[in-house]
C-alpha cells in the first residue's frame, strides 16, 4: 500500500545541518521533495523545530543566562524567522503553508484536541502544508509536550496519517551510540519496542536537540500503536523523503501494529499528562498485562499524586517500572481508602460506588515492558 498521509518530524540538527543557524540551503532541499511528494498526491505535514535556534540566530548569537523567559523570548523571536523561512521556501514551489503552533494543553481537552484535528484536515484538504511546532513561547513545562519528536507523533494521530519519518543526524537507530561508539550498528526493522530497546535510546543529544534516541522511540511506541508506520532517517540523505516514498530500505523502520488502538485509546495514550499514578502488586500487573482485565482496588498498593476522578494516570509496577496508563473512576483520596481492599467494600468504605473497576479496561492502554 502506498503511503497517503506523511509527518515530517524535521530536528534542529537537521535544521541547522549541526550548525548554530538554520541551514536554508537544506531547508530548501526538504521543500523541493516535500513539493514533489505532493505531486505524487501524498499529503503532508511538517513538525518543524529550530525556532529556538532561530531566534538565537536572529539576535545574532546573544549571552542571555540559560532562564525559561530568555528561552520563550528565543522561541517568540525565532518562531516568526522559522515559519517566514519555510512559507519563502515552499512559494518558490507555488505553495502554501499553514501555521499550528501546539501545547500539550490544547491535546489534553478533548474538545481542544478535535478541534486542532479540524484545522489539520482543512488545510490539508486544500492543499496548504501545516506547519507545526510547539508553542514554546507560552508553553511552561506543566502545559509542554516538551520535545518535536512527541509532538509530532501526537500530529500524525491528529491527521490520522499513515506514515511519520523522524529526520535526524543519524541514519537511524544504533544498538549504542554511535557518537560515543564506534562500533555501533544501525538497526534496520524494529518489531518490539522494549525496555532493552530503550536502554540503547537513552544516551547523548546532539548540540542543539532536545530529547536524543529517546523520545524518537517514545514518539514511535505511541504512533505505530495507534496503526502509524515509522522511520528514522538522516535528513541530510539525498532525496530521503522521495527514498521513503518510493518504499526504499532508509534508516530504522518500525511497521505499524497490527491492531491499532481504537480512537478513545489513541486519546488516553497522546493527549493528557498523567496526574500521578498508582503502584500495584505482582497479581495486578499480570491481571492488567496479560489478563486484559481491568484494575480493582484490591491490586492497589499506594497512590501517588493529588488527582480528582477522571484523572488519567499510570499504573506502575513494584519496581517503579510504568505498565499501563488510564483514566481512574476514583480520586486520589478515594483510592487511598479503598487500596487493597477487595471490591465488594468500596459502597461500605466510601459511601458510593462507581464500579468495581478503579481504571476500566476500555480505559487503559498497556505497555511493553520486557
Ligand atoms: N542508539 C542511538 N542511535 C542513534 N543515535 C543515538 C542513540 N543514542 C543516542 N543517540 C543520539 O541522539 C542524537 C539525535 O537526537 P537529537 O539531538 O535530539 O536530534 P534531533 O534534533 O534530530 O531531534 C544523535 O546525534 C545521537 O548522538
Ligand atoms: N520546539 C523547539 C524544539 C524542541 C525539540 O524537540 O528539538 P529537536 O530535538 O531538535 O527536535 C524549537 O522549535 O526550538
Amino acid at each position: 500500500m502506498n503511503y497517503r498521509r506523511v509527518v515530517v518530524k524535521l530536528g534542529t540538527s537537521v535544521l541547522t545541518s549541526g550548525s548554530q543557524q538554520l541551514d536554508k540551503g537544506h531547508m530548501v532541499e526538504i521543500a523541493r521533495q516535500v513539493a514533489l511528494l505532493m505531486k505524487q498526491g501524498i499529503e503532508v505535514v511538517l513538525c518543524t523545530s529550530g525556532a529556538i535556534a532561530a531566534g538565537r540566530e536572529h539576535l545574532n548569537f546573544p549571552s542571555f543566562p540559560n532562564t525559561m523567559a530568555n528561552k520563550q523570548l528565543l522561541a517568540a523571536v525565532g518562531q516568526s524567522q522559522l515559519i517566514l523561512a519555510w512559507s519563502n521556501l515552499f512559494n518558490l514551489y507555488g505553495l502554501q503553508v499553514g501555521q499550528l503552533l501546539l501545547t500539550r494543553a490544547d491535546l489534553q481537552d478533548r474538545e481542544r484536541y478535535l478541534n486542532a484535528r479540524d484545522t489539520l484536515n482543512v488545510l490539508l484538504e486544500n492543499n496548504i502544508i501545516p506547519i507545526i511546532n510547539e508553542n514554546d513561547a507560552v508553553a511552561t513545562n506543566e502545559i509542554k509536550v516538551g520535545d518535536n519528536d512527541n509532538l509530532s507523533a501526537r500530529a500524525a494521530l491528529l491527521c490520522d496519517a499513515d506514515l511519520l519519518i523522524l529526520l535526524t543526524d543519524q541514519i537511524g537507530l544504533f544498538d549504542a551510540d554511535p557518537r560515543n561508539n564506534p562500533e555501533a550498528k544501525l538497526i534496520t526493522e524494529v518489531v518490539n519496542i522494549d525496555d532493552s530497546l530503550r536502554r540503547l535510546a537513552g544516551g547523548a543529544v546532539s548540540g542543539l536537540g532536545t530529547g536524543g534516541m529517546a523520545t524518537k522511540l517514545e514518539a514511535a511506541d505511541i504512533a505505530r500503536r495507534a496503526g502509524v508506520d515509522v522511520i528514522i532517517a538522516s535528513g541530510q540523505l539525498k532525496d530521503v523523503l522521495l527514498k521513503v516514498a518510493a518504499k526504499e530500505t532508509v534508516g530504522t523502520f518500525f511497521s505499524a501494529l497490527e491492531n491499532p488502538l481504537e480512537n478513545r485509546k489513541q486519546w488516553i495514550l497522546a493527549g493528557p499528562s498523567s496526574q500521578g499514578h498508582v503502584v500495584v502488586d505482582k497479581g495486578a500487573e499480570k491481571a492488567v498485562t496479560h489478563q486484559g482485565s481491568s484494575l480493582l482496588s484490591k491490586g492497589i498498593i499506594s497512590v501517588e499524586g493529588n488527582f480528582s476522578r477522571g484523572a488519567t494516570i499510570d499504573i506502575v509496577n513494584r519496581f517503579g517500572q510504568q505498565i499501563s496508563k488510564g483514566m481512574t473512576r476514583y480520586s486520589a483520596a478515594a483510592l487511598r481508602t479503598i487500596a487493597s481492599k477487595h471490591s465488594n467494600q468500596i459502597e461500605i468504605l466510601l459511601g458510593y460506588n462507581y464500579g468495581d473497576a478503579v481504571i476500566h479496561r476500555n480505559d487503559m492502554v498497556v505497555f511493553n515492558t520486557n
